[in-house]
Formats: C-alpha cells, structure tokens, sequence
C-alpha cells in the first residue's frame, strides 16, 4: 500500500552484528561438547540443515558418535522469516534408534532465535536433548545446552556465509 514502510528484515530490526570467524566457532562448538560429554552418551546426532550440519560434525567427532541424521528445515531466505518448510523428517532408523521419543538422542543445531525452529523439533522428539552454539532470548527456554548468548537485537554472521572484505576507517564514516 502507498506510503506504509517497508517490512524490516530480521537482520535490519537486529541492530547489533555479531561476526563468528572459523576459528572462534570451531572453539564455541569444542566448549559445547565439554558440557556435553557430561549429559551424554548419545546413541546419534541429529542435526538441524542447513546451519546445524557445521557444529553437528565437530560435535560428534569429539563425542565419538558416527550415527548422524538431518532433519531439513527452511524458515528464513537469508534474514527473512517465512513459515516453516520440513523438507526432510528424521529418518526411521534414527527414530528406532531413540526409542520413538528421541531419547538418547542429541539434537544440534547453530543457533535458536524465535525458537520457531527448535519447537518443531522438540515437538518431533521430546525426549531427545537439545544443543545449540548460541542462543537469543526468545529460543534460550527451549535448549538444553548452549554456550554463548547474545541479545535478541543481534544478529550472528556464520563463517560459511560471510567473507573478508575493506572496511573503511572511521574517519572516512564508517560505522
Ligand atoms: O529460532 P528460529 O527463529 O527458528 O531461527 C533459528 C533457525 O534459523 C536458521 O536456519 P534457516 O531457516 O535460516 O536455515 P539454514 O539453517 O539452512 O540457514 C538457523 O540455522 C536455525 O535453524
Ligand atoms: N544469524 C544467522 N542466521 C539466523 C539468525 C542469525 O542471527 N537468526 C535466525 N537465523
Ligand atoms: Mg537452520
């Protein structure tokens, strides 16, 4: 309609930025598993696609687990919220695997935001326990084990979907 402002995406209402590099997300996901190593043993790794396959393998590799599962999931086309899509369901001899319920199961995903995503999940295995790298407000209630908060105005910049550029200096204007 004319004259009504324009959507704001996700990342344009997140005032703050947030940038992981490889290194520091690698460090995040070995931390996880420490607090990890204590709740487990798990019999599989299920891993939230696409942002979840990244931490899923570091994680299982620390934990010696080999059995890995993806359940597929699009919300957001790169910062905007749409509704959810499971592309793919967790497979059938993950599901044995956990009992039907997801016990002994260990979800893993990169983050929980609007915890949209995560809820699903939880609602596929409820007894399966839920681990994310990091964690905003709004989603926090629904993990189990994470290791960095941040607020819900920030928006966190994977390594997979950023690259090195020029930033100017702050006297030019830089923000
Ligand atoms: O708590 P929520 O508000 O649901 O947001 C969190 C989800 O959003 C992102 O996935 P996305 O849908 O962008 O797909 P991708 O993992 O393929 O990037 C992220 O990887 C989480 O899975
Ligand atoms: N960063 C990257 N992807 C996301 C975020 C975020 O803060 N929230 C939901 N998907
Ligand atoms: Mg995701």
């Amino acid at each position: 309609m004319a004259g009504e402002a324009p959507e704001l995406s996700a990342q344009e209402r997140a005032g703050r930025a947030f940038p992981v590099s490889w290194d520091q997300f690698h460090r995040d996901c070995r931390a996880l598993t420490w607090r990890l190593n204590e709740v487990g043993p798990f019999h599989a790794v299920i891993a939230i696609t696409r942002g979840g396959l990244v931490p899923a393998a570091i994680v299982a590799r620390e934990l010696g687990v080999r059995v890995i599962d993806t359940v597929c999931i699009a919300s957001y086309d790169h910062d905007k919220q749409g509704e959810l899509q499971v592309l793919k369901g967790i497979s059938e001899s993950a599901m044995k695997l956990g009992g039907g319920t997801g016990k002994g199961l260990l979800i893993v995903d990169d983050l929980v935001d609007t915890g949209k995503t995560g809820r699903l999940v939880r609602q596929m295995l409820p007894d399966a326990h839920f681990a994310t790298v990091y964690a905003k407000p709004k989603g926090r209630p629904l993990v189990d084990t994470f290791i960095t908060e941040v607020s819900q105005d920030t928006w966190i910049f994977f390594p997979w979907d950023t690259a090195l550029s020029y930033h100017p200096p702050l006297r030019d204007g830089a923000a």
